[in-house]
């Protein structure tokens, strides 16, 4: 195993993108979806990232990487076309503490981008460890296939319900038991059907009948 499983939080972190092409412009709409504070660095862009910058979103430094461009960012894409600004523009980041992602060389990369799925506060990450892109989306489409929105309105009613299950609970044995035998199919398919508060029902009702007797 080469790559440790970890999910970042970039909300208002300064994350830098060298490039502005098809590839850095995937890596950016991530960054933005996470609320990151963006900056792009290259010559020309794509009409979406170029619409981000007009709505101010986005700075734009627009010119070719220049060294002394990433001494304070935490997180830098290295994503132009030309291998050698890519490899230069990665060394400077990593001499300067950044985590670094090269597009075209994962093996001067600190971390990849998996392919992932995501539903509200759901999460569903698929990695090759850079062996195979194309893998990673296939797989990526399968499991997008089995779990669907639905899991994303489940994940937000357990979490809501956590704190009060916590409070009626009171040892983590009890709880981790109560979680493993209540998160079943039936509150999902009430779900599924947009019954939210059955489904929020059910759940609580099994918390009345769980105690530290059962
Ligand atoms: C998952 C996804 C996330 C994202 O970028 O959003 C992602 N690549 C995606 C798609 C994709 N990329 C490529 C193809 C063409 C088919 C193929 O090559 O397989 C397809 C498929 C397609 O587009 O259909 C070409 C490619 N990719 C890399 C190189 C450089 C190299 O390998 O040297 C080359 C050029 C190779 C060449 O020159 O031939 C490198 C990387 N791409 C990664 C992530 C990281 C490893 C992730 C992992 O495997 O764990 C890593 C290491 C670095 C990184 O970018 O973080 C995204 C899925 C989008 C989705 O889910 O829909
Ligand atoms: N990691 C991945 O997921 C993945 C997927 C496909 C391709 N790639 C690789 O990523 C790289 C970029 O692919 P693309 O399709 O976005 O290319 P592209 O040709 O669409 O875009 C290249 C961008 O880099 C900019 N650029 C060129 N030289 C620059 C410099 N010195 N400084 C700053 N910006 C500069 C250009 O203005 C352009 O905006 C390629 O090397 C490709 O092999 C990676």
């Amino acid at each position: 195993m080469e790559l440790y499983p970890i999910n970042l939080k970039l909300a208002g972190r300064r994350c830098a993108v060298v490039g502005g092409g098809a590839v850095a412009a995937r890596k950016v709409m991530l960054l933005m979806a996470v609320a990151a504070e963006v900056s792009v660095f290259s010559p020309v862009l794509t009409p979406g990232l170029a619409s981000l910058v007009e709505a101010r979103r986005l700075t734009w430094v627009p010119r070719a990487y220049n060294p002394g461009d990433l001494y304070s960012f935490f997180l830098v894409f290295c994503a132009t076309d030309q291998p050698d600004a890519n490899r230069q523009a990665a060394a400077e980041a990593r001499a300067a503490g950044a985590l670094v992602n090269c597009a075209d060389a994962p093996e001067l990369s600190d971390f990849y981008v998996p392919a992932h799925i995501v539903h509200g506060d759901l999460l569903i990450t698929v990695s090759t460890g850079g062996g195979s892109p194309a893998l990673a989306r296939r797989l990526k489409e399968d499991i997008a296939a089995r779990y669907g929105p639905e899991y994303g309105h489940y994940l937000a009613l357990i979490a809501k319900l956590r704190p009060e299950i916590k409070g009626r609970l009171s040892t983590a044995k009890e709880r981790e038991k109560f979680w493993r035998e209540t998160i079943d199919h039936e509150a999902l398919n009430l779900i599924k059907s947009g019954k939210f508060s059955e489904a929020e029902e059910r759940i609580r009702h099994a918390a009345c009948c769980t105690g530290p007797e059962s």
